[in-house]
């Protein structure tokens, strides 16, 4: 399997090689050549398989060629075994025809633990056999930060900075971040928000010099891998429903659309799906791009789920590529028009297949605090804001015949402060991190300024060549 460039001006790469460069060359983001597919025959026989066995078997045609199956399947265990619940990825059902996928059980208690504790040891492996060392950067609105943290903390052959936005993450994410007592982890407070964390890391991808230079490396969803790992999950829940038999829905809370952009990936590998709900807090600029077929940027508020306070929704580049028949040069003219003037319009045939896949809808502060409270009261079931605003988006659609199927993305107790003015309940974190308040930070505050930040990672970094 190759991949390609959404911009069509990189070199086609191999899974190891897309892996380790995280964005390829022109700025675009990869994506596999072919679409491996699986017939209902397929899908049916994943019914009561384990979440690695179904793994395997999901991400093994990404991989072939490349990652021996059984080191995939050994890395697929290890990575899994991280978890605190058998299923990995537990469903409840809170409704006649409403469920909630649990992908918190992992070590930071968010579902960006499902990919990255795997991709750490995808790009250990490929290290170890090309004898390299690789810097890993990543920017993060608070979940990945914490995540990849812990997923790569004390690799001997990478060296990981994270960026977060300076005082606009929650403690317990800032904590997650910055007390790790590994020497190769490096947490920076940049003095701005997560647009320009995540600007600031494709600047760095963009000057040619400083990538080669320190061996750059990213794991942010611009990595396909992060992707890759996250289709699972679609294929386990859906077979756990009835799947290929019956037709499920998605609704996820979106920020940089990496998560339902798996879900896509799900569907056009032949999962069942009938509708992927993209669900946005007040930052809503997919919302309304759905409605108005115009991405147009308007500044970022602060909400009570800071993971989703986001303006460039990163992976809609993928979407745009997909939706518009792979048509490299209408990405390139869009994403150059967002950089001049922080809007673009999609095209009439791509909207249509995007609105044909996918709806989206909304939620105010006012909305997040209401369902947190309600769903207490209801069920005892308590939700974390990020999530509680994919239930209350999912709770709006049009009742479809399909089973909806929620994302919750993060455990309450990383947002206790919301969750508690919502329903008076203070979630509490789990044993392996019930001292997380007490132990010491360490990071750096950076102004954001690439030559700052690049001469900060030079610094530290063994990477450097
Ligand atoms: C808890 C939580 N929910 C939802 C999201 C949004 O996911 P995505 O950026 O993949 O759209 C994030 C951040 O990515 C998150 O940390
Ligand atoms: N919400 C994210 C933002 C970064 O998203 P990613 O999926 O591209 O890594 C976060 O929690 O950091």
């Amino acid at each position: 399997m190759d991949y390609i460039s959404t911009r069509g001006e990189a070199p086609n790469l191999g899974f190891s090689d897309a892996l380790l460069a995280g964005l390829a060359r022109d700025g675009g983001l990869y994506v596999p050549r072919e679409w491996p597919t699986f017939t209902r025959k397929d899908i049916r026989a994943m019914r009561g398989q384990s979440y690695q066995e179904i793994a395997f078997r999901v991400m093994e045609p990404f991989t072939a060629g490349e990652i021996e199956p059984e080191a995939l399947r050994a890395m697929i265990d290890e990575a899994y075994a991280t978890f605190r619940h058998p299923a990995v990825a537990p469903l409840v059902q809170t409704g006649a025809n409403a469920f909630i996928l649990e992908l918190f059980h992992g070590p930071t208690l968010a579902f960006k633990d499902v990919a990255m504790q795997l991709i750490a040891r995808l790009m250990d492996h490929v290290l170890a056999k090309r004898d390299q060392r690789a810097t890993i950067v990543g920017a993060t609105s608070g979940d990945t930060g914490g995540a990849a943290i812990d997923a790569f903390a004390g690799r001997d052959r990478t060296d990981i900075f994270i960026l977060f936005p300076e005082g606009r993450v929650s403690p317990v994410q800032q904590r997650q971040m910055t007390t790790s007592k590994a020497s190769n982890v490096h947490a920076v407070a940049l003095q701005g928000n997560f647009d320009d964390c995540q600007d600031m890391i494709k600047a760095m991808f963009n000057h040619g010099s400083f990538r080669d230079q320190v061996r750059l490396s990213g794991v942010n969803s611009i990595n396909w891998a992060r992707i890759m790992a996250q289709i699972v999950y679609y294929f386990t829940a859906a077979v756990s429903l009835g799947s290929p038999d019956r037709k499920v829905s998605f609704t996820v809370p979106t920020g940089n659309f990496g998560d339902i952009f798996a879900g896509y990936c799900a569907k056009r590998m032949g999962l069942p799906i009938a509708k992927l709900v993209i669900a946005t807090n007040e930052n809503d600029i997919l919302a309304r791009t759905m409605r108005t077929g115009r991405y147009e940027m308007r500044g970022v508020n602060p909400t009570t789920s800071p993971s989703m306070d986001i303006q460039i929704s990163s992976n809609f580049e993928r979407l745009l590529f997909e939706a518009g028949a792979r048509d490299a040069e209408t990405v390139r003219r869009a994403m150059s028009g967002l950089k001049q003037s922080g809007a673009f319009d999609i095209g009439e045939a791509a909207l249509k297949a995007i609105r044909k896949d996918f709806r989206a809808g909304r939620a105010s502060e006012r909305q997040v605090k209401a369902v947190i409270s309600d769903m207490q009261a209801q069920t005892g079931y308590v939700l974390d804001p990020h999530t509680a605003v994919a239930v209350h988006v999912a709770d709006r659609m049009t009742k479809p015949a399909a089973p909806m199927i929620t994302l919750a993305t993060a455990h309450p107790a990383k947002f206790p402060d919301a969750v508690k003015q919502a329903c008076g309940i203070d979630p509490a974190l789990p044993s392996w991190l019930s001292d997380l308040m007490k132990r010491e930070e360490r990071f750096s505050v950076l102004p954001s300024e690439q030559d700052k930040v690049e001469a900060h990672i030079l610094s530290l970094t063994r990477a450097a060549q």
